[in-house]
C-alpha cells in the first residue's frame, strides 16, 4: 500500500544531550487512521514535532506526500494539518474569520465556498458567526479541526484529541474523524485513551523511550496479543487454586469465588476441555462461565511492561557479567 508519510532513522537529541528518539522507521498509509501509543514521555509529541517542521531532527530523514520535511519544508508543511493539544485561538475572532485566515497563513487563496463546506462538515456553520470565546470546549476543539484543514491538507494529526472531552463529545468526535476519513484525509491521532485507539485506529504504532516498539493493524494486534479469560463462578469459594489443578493458568478472583482461567487467542488448543475435566475431576463446582478478550488497553500494558521487565533482565545480566 502506498505510504503518505516515510519515516526513516529518526533521531533527536535535544540541546540538553537528551536522546528522545533513536532511529525511528514509520511509514504511514494513505487514508488510514493510525493511533500513536506511547506512554508519557515516550516521544509522541517529539516526533510530530519533526515530522511538522517545529522541532528539528538530529538524524534521518521524512518525506510527506511525497517532499522532504527540510529540503522541501514549504511543500511539506502545505500538506499536513495540526491540531496541537492546547486550545489556542483568538477569543475575540468569529469562527467564520479565524478559519478564512487561517487559510491565508499557507498561502492559499481564499475558497469561500471550500470553507463553508469544512465548516458545515463540521457542524460549525451555525456557530461561523459567533465569537470563539461564546463557543463550548468541544466547539472550540472542532474550530481547531477546521483551522487544522482551512489550507485543504492531505495529512491531519491529531495530538491527543479527546484530552479534556467528556465522552459524548468524544462519540461525535470519532464519528467526525471517521468522517474526514471518508473524506480522502489520512489521519494521525496520539492518545492516551486506549479505547480511542481500539474504537478508530486502522492501525496502531506503539513508542516507547523514544523507539518504535511495535506497528500493527489493529484488528491483528488484538488478535495476536490477546488473552481470553473464562470466568467461573464458584457457588462455594476457595482459599487457594487446589494443588490438583496448580499446573493451570488459574487465579482465583473475588474473595475466592471467581476461578479465571487465562489462555492465548492464537492458539489452537484453548485447553477448555481439559479444564472443565480437571475441575470435575477435582469435584469443583460451578454455576456460570463467560469469556472476556483483553482490551487493547492490557495489551498495551503488556507491551510496555514486558519491554521494561526485559531491559531490566538485560541490565542485571551485564552487571552479573
Ligand atoms: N525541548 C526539549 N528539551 C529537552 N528535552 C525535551 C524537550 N522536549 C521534550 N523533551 C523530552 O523528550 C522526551 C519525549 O517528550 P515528548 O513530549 O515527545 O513525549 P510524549 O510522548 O509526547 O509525552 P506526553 O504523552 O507526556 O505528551 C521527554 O523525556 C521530554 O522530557
Amino acid at each position: 500500500m502506498e505510504s503518505i508519510i516515510s519515516v526513516k532513522g529518526l533521531g533527536k537529541t535535544y540541546a540538553g544531550g537528551f536522546t528522545a528518539l533513536k532511529n525511528v522507521d514509520l511509514d504511514i498509509r494513505r487514508g488510514e487512521i493510525f493511533a500513536l501509543l506511547g506512554p508519557n514521555g515516550a516521544g509522541k509529541t517529539t516526533l510530530i514535532s519533526i515530522i511538522c517542521g517545529i522541532v528539528n531532527p538530529t538524524g534521518g530523514s521524512v518525506t510527506a506526500d511525497g517532499c522532504d520535511i527540510i529540503r522541501d519544508f514549504r511543500a511539506a508543511r502545505s500538506k499536513i494539518g495540526l491540531v496541537p493539544q492546547e486550545l489556542a485561538t483568538d477569543a475575540f475572532e468569529s469562527v467564520l474569520a479565524t478559519v478564512t485566515f487561517s487559510r491565508g497563513l499557507f498561502g492559499k487563496s481564499p475558497d469561500p465556498a471550500y470553507i463553508e463546506k469544512l465548516l458545515r462538515q463540521l457542524s460549525l456553520w451555525e456557530k461561523k458567526d459567533s465569537k470563539i470565546m461564546a463557543l463550548s470546549g468541544g466547539m472550540k476543539r472542532r474550530v481547531m479541526i477546521a483551522k487544522a484543514l482551512s489550507h485543504e491538507p492531505a495529512i491531519l494529526f491529531l495530538d491527543e484529541p479527546s484530552a479534556g472531552v467528556d465522552v459524548e463529545l468524544r462519540q461525535d468526535m470519532w464519528e467526525m474523524v471517521r468522517g474526514l476519513r471518508e473524506s480522502g484525509v489520512t489521519i494521525i491521532l496520539t492518545t492516551h485513551y486506549i479505547e480511542e485507539a481500539e474504537e478508530m485506529a486502522d492501525r496502531v504504532g506503539v513508542i516507547n523511550h523514544g523507539e518504535v516498539v511495535l506497528v500493527e493493524e489493529k484488528n491483528t494486534l488484538m488478535q495476536k496479543m490477546g488473552e481470553k479469560e473464562l470466568s467461573l463462578h464458584l457457588p462455594e469459594p476457595l482459599q487457594q487454586v487446589p494443588e490438583a489443578l496448580r499446573d493451570l493458568p488459574l487465579t482465583l478472583n473475588d474473595d475466592g469465588s471467581r476461578l479465571i482461567y487465562r489462555f492465548d487467542i492464537k492458539s489452537n488448543d484453548t485447553g477448555i476441555t481439559e479444564l472443565l475435566r480437571r475441575l470435575n475431576e477435582a469435584e469443583i463446582e460451578f454455576r456460570d462461565l463467560h469469556t472476556r478478550e483483553s482490551s487493547l488497553e492490557e495489551i498495551f500494558v503488556g507491551l510496555v511492561r514486558g519491554e521494561r521487565e526485559e531491559k531490566a533482565e538485560q541490565l542485571t545480566k551485564e552487571t552479573l557479567e
